[in-house]
């Protein structure tokens, strides 16, 4: 991991996100990306790379690493060894807060929601958050920001098809809907990427169809750059642009969906291990 004595003493200013970020190489890279639990190798020299406007999904078995690995990237958890670059720079001195201000966002954290509040009023204060950074660095240039955030509020509502239930506590909310209102919550800080764990899980069939067709359009309108971790294989064939594979803890293949599925090492590792 590289150190310098400029990395050491972040300034506020680098902390906020800017308009003036320049993506130059991946939005996001882990280079030789080890976490060991113990005795136990969760991940292991993991190294991936996603360009902007690159939709992957990240597959494999259960206990591959998966979670470990989005929560490493999230800033949840610290890694044994390597590296973590987003934007070109390294994560590694962040907290998850600083990397969400970034312009990283993870959604389908139930924990996002506040149950008693109206939906309007969730989407209110995930926009206000989102510009936290900006509120407090440079509070003479955006203290006219309100008119913005309700604005900023009803897009996002409009965008996941809950403005006609805006007055409704968020608690009242049909499953599939407090799952779109976690997707709104996660989309209203304009996030460059954003990273989705088992998005429909504990979903209902139709709830499942309904939220991959809003990954769709999302992924259509805003142009957004995701990482996907899901067992739900047609859902992933469906909205992925490229497929990383790991079994315990390493790589063992990435492609287009169509040369994942015909990969005899991928169908080895759901059949109950590599034998090599
Ligand atoms: N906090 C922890 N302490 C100890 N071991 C852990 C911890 N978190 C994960 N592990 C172990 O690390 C390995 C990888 O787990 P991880 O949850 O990342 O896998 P996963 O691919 O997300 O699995 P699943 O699909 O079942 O969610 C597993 O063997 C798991 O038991």
């Amino acid at each position: 991991m590289a150190t310098s004595d400029t990395d050491s003493e972040t300034t506020d200013s680098e902390t906020t996100r800017s308009d003036t970020d320049v993506v130059d190489g991946p939005l996001l890279q882990t280079e030789g990306l080890v976490k060991r639990f113990g005795g136990l190798t969760a991940t292991d020299d993991v190294d991936i790379s996603i360009e902007q406007g690159e939709r992957v999904s990240l597959i494999g078995p259960n206990g591959a690493g998966k979670s470990t690995i989005i929560n490493l990237i999230t800033r949840r958890l610290d890694p044994t060894a390597g590296d973590i670059r987003f934007k070109g720079q390294s994560i590694l001195g962040l907290s998850p807060n600083e990397v969400v201000q970034r312009g990283m966002s993870k959604s389908f954290q139930t924990a996002s929601i506040f149950p008693t509040l109206t939906v309007r009023q969730n989407a209110r204060i995930a926009a206000l958050a989102a510009e936290h950074g900006s509120f407090r660095f440079n509070f003479l240039r955006h203290r006219n920001r309100y008119p913005e955030v309700e604005e900023v509020a009803r897009e996002t509502l409009d965008s996941v098809g809950l403005w006609d239930q805006r007055e409704n506590a968020a608690e009242d909310l049909p499953y599939g809907d407090k799952r779109r209102l976690e997707i709104g919550i996660a989309l209203a800080a304009d996030p460059d990427m954003l990273l989705m764990d088992e998005p429909t899980a504990g979903m209902s069939p139709e709830e499942t169809h309904s939220t991959v067709d809003l990954i769709e359009e999302v992924k259509e309108e805003r142009g957004l750059t995701f990482l996907l971790v899901e067992h739900d294989m047609e859902i992933v064939f469906r909205v992925s642009d490229r497929i990383i594979v790991l079994n315990r803890g390493s790589v063992i293949a990435e492609g287009p969906p169509e040369e994942i599925r015909e990969n005899p090492d991928v169908q080895d590792a759901y059949l109950g291990g590599v034998e090599q």
